[in-house]
């Protein structure tokens, strides 16, 4: 099995030794918790390094951003991955099941990922905070969360949702413009700005 490093090297995604070491220390931990509680699908570390590639291959192609927001973060994919890439981004996790919420603020101490703070909500109830990026995955389709998310997102924003196939039906279900779409395997991201 290739490790985590050589497989974002592939990638082209070049990282520095405590990203690693935190991505491993989040596999770990991830494996822990999963045996005793629901919080995600496979632990196998293989399907666990695909998915924070998954979550992190974006830093390819987005622009630079100020804060982001992950909506629906689950067990960490890809909100707290893009956080461990971006330790100098202001970065908000927004996940409404407590089981979930407990897991990514015990990864947030254990790592000590001093940008990342978890708000315990779903989205539509999260007033206090403007960011200029939203991501999200996994959780509802685009023209949802472009309506859930106007409370949240500064007068210019970038939106990062990953997405499975079948998209030009949802592009045009939200009445979308400037959209780019970047795949990877069976992922297109959709990125778009407002
Ligand atoms: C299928 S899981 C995906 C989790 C993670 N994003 C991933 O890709 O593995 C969907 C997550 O979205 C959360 N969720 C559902 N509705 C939400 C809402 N309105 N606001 C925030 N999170 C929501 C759920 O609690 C759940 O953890």
């Amino acid at each position: 099995m290739l490790n985590l490093k050589e497989k974002f090297e592939k990638e082209n995604l070049f990282f520095d030794e405590l990203f690693y070491k935190r991505c491993e220390d989040f596999s770990i931990l991830l494996q822990q918790w999963g045996k005793i509680h629901n919080l995600t699908g496979s632990l196998h570390f293989e399907d666990i390094y695909e998915n924070i590639l998954d979550s992190v291959y974006p830093v390819n192609f987005i622009d630079d951003f100020e804060s982001f927001a992950d909506v629906g973060t689950g067990a960490g994919y890809p909100g707290l991955l893009l956080a461990i890439a971006n330790p100098d981004k202001k970065c908000y996790l927004i996940e409404p099941r407590v089981k979930r919420v407990s897991f990514l603020n015990f990864v947030k101490n254990s790592l000590g990922l001093n940008n990342v703070e978890v708000l315990c909500k779903r989205v539509e109830e999260v007033k206090d905070i403007k960011v200029d990026l939203v991501t999200s995955r996994a959780v509802t389709n685009t023209s949802l969360l472009l309506k859930l998310t106007k409370n949240i997102i500064k007068d210019e924003c970038s939106f990062l949702f990953y997405k499975g196939s079948m998209l030009d039906e949802e592009i045009k279900q939200a009445k979308i413009n400037n959209v780019k779409i970047v795949s990877r395997k069976d992922r297109n991201y959709l990125y778009l700005k407002v």
